[in-house]
């Protein structure tokens, strides 16, 4: 993992460490930090582990370099999962906290489970929580249906946006929109006032009228999908928006695009968790904290460091 994350562009940088159960972790040589990890033994296969503890950094506190006056938004607390039909362990003990208006990235290798976390998070019916927390909002997100998670203000976009045959995309977001007002107790858009709506959200993400009168996602080039993806972002609004390797397929045009769509609608109060491998996203959307999954001897850690 050593230079992995050469953040050179993160100034006056507070670190803190959400460290690996396992494998030897190095933060950036430019920083002057003695990691002081909390090592723990590997346990089982194919397992998700993570566990928190700071490092000795000058710039360190107590709060791991956390503005304390920021409200929790995502509070996940010794997660496990296991994968609902074959009962195989696949998230053991993840730990991490999102506070409200911060940017955190998720990296890692292939298959270290960063796009599982996230399905976990937002109730894909493939895995199975088996123990730990999670608080969104104050609520238990764990006792809510994925409908009532996306309510609730948690938005994914998908690392393969499905396509929906016969469902055009203006009404499909006008449908979802509207839900969302509902759930709000605000009065739903009609289709001109949607549109109305909708409209500079086009421009946000550069994407051409035409596809609003589409099937959702059919046809669509994977550049297409994620700036669809994102254009339903910044269609619903979201407390916490989890993106699933949006620049994956994206050329330096179109990441910039929808990079410059998801700042737009970050506010103090609204959180991003991202997963990436390309340090090209964190130069056009800046986290400031970036967690490692961890995959080693078969074991899955989740790692990470936080920024300010
Ligand atoms: N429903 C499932 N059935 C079987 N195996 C699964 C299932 N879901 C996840 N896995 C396995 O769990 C591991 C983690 O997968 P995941 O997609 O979370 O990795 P990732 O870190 O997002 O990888 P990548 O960077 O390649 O997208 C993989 O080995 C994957 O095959």
């Amino acid at each position: 993992m050593a230079a992995l994350l050469p953040c050179t562009h993160f100034s006056s940088a507070k670190f803190t460490f959400l460290p690996s159960s396992s494998s030897a972790i190095t933060i950036p040589a430019l920083r002057p930090l003695r990691p002081r990890l909390n090592h723990r033994r590997r346990l089982s296969l194919n397992s998700i582990r993570a566990s928190v503890s700071t490092v000795d950094s000058p710039l360190a506190s107590s709060t791991d370099g956390r503005d304390e006056k920021k409200k929790p938004l995502l509070q996940v607390t010794d997660l496990t999962a296991i994968i609902a039909e074959s009962r195989q362990e696949i998230i053991k003990g993840v730990n991490l906290l999102v506070n409200e208006g911060e940017i955190h990235a998720i990296m890692g290798k292939n298959g270290s489970g960063k796009s599982t976390l996230s399905k976990v998070l937002v109730g894909h019916p493939d895995y199975e929580v088996t123990g730990g927390s999670v608080i969104f909002k104050g609520e238990n997100l764990l006792e809510m249906e994925p409908e009532e998670r996306s309510l609730a203000g948690l938005f994914m976009s998908f690392q393969s946006p499905v396509e929906i045959p016969g469902v055009n995309n203006i009404d499909f977001l006008q449908m979802a929109y509207n839900a969302r007002r509902r759930q709000l107790g605000e009065p739903e858009l009609g289709p001109i006032e949607f549109y109305a709506y909708i409209y500079p959200k086009l421009e946000l993400v550069n994407m051409k009228t035409d596809f609003l009168n589409r099937n959702v996602n059919e046809g669509f080039s994977g550049g297409e999908k994620k700036r669809n993806e994102i254009l339903q972002l910044a269609v619903l609004g979201a407390d916490l928006a989890i993106l699933d390797e949006i620049d994956s397929g994206l050329d330096v045009d179109a990441l910039r695009d929808v990079a410059q769509a998801v700042n737009g609608i970050l506010t103090s109060k609204n959180s991003v968790l991202m997963i990436t491998h390309y340090r090209r996203l964190l130069e056009f959307i800046k986290p400031a904290f970036i967690h490692i999954m961890d995959l080693a001897w078969n074991i899955m850690n989740c790692c990470g460091f936080g920024m300010t």
